[in-house]
């Protein structure tokens, strides 16, 4: 069983899944993301689950998912944005180093509002983003080691958690 290098968190279109391709690329690890797990386990796409199954349903495949990467994964791991809604995968990753990647309401809406895939953003996306963010922010300072501006270039914020990593290694 071998921990994650780092952990990405943050709302969607912070970015978790294109910074942490491109950081476990830096860094010479494997990408792991749990959107992408619970897609494999589930046999269809998020979208499909949250109409077929339920809200519900998808957040006990990611609570599942979510704790066997932690368990498991040698590498960058990135979360679904909604996985710290849950206690028991906030507590499983006190254990863990977690990156926060920040984001403004503004640029989240620009970046995934008119996206597809989302199934939580499907009707007024600005309004709904505006809710996940203040109902989330708390919760992804309360588990964050580390918290980045997501706003900034991907290659710079590789730079900002290679930086970040280095130092909570040596403390
Ligand atoms: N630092 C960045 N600068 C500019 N655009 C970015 C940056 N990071 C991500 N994007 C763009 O924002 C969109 C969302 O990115 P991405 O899918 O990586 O976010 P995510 O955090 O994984 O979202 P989700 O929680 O929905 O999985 C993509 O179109 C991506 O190209
Ligand atoms: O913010 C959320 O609650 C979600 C974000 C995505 O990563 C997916 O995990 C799913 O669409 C739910
Ligand atoms: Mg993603």
């Amino acid at each position: 069983m071998t921990r994650p290098v780092c952990v990405l968190v943050g709302p969607p279109g912070a970015g978790k899944t294109t910074v942490g391709l491109a950081l476990a690329e830096a860094l010479g690890v494997a990408f792991r993301d749990s959107d992408a797990d619970i897609v494999a386990e589930a046999g269809k796409e998020i979208p499909e689950i949250f109409v077929d199954d339920g809200e519900d349903v998808f957040r006990a495949l990611e609570r599942k998912a979510v704790a066997d990467a932690l368990a498991d994964h040698p590498g960058v791991l990135a979360l679904g944005g909604g996985a710290v809604l849950a206690e028991e995968t906030r507590a499983l990753l006190m254990g863990h180093v977690v990156v926060y990647l920040e984001l403004d309401l503004s640029t989240a809406v620009s970046r995934v509002g008119l996206q597809g895939g989302r199934p939580l953003l499907l009707s007024n996306p600005r309004a709904t983003l505006k809710f996940l963010l203040d109902q989330r922010r708390p919760l992804y300072e309360e588990v964050a080691d580390v918290i980045v501006p997501a706003t900034a270039a991907p290659g710079d914020i590789v730079a900002m958690i290679r930086e970040a990593l280095k130092e909570l290694a040596a403390q």
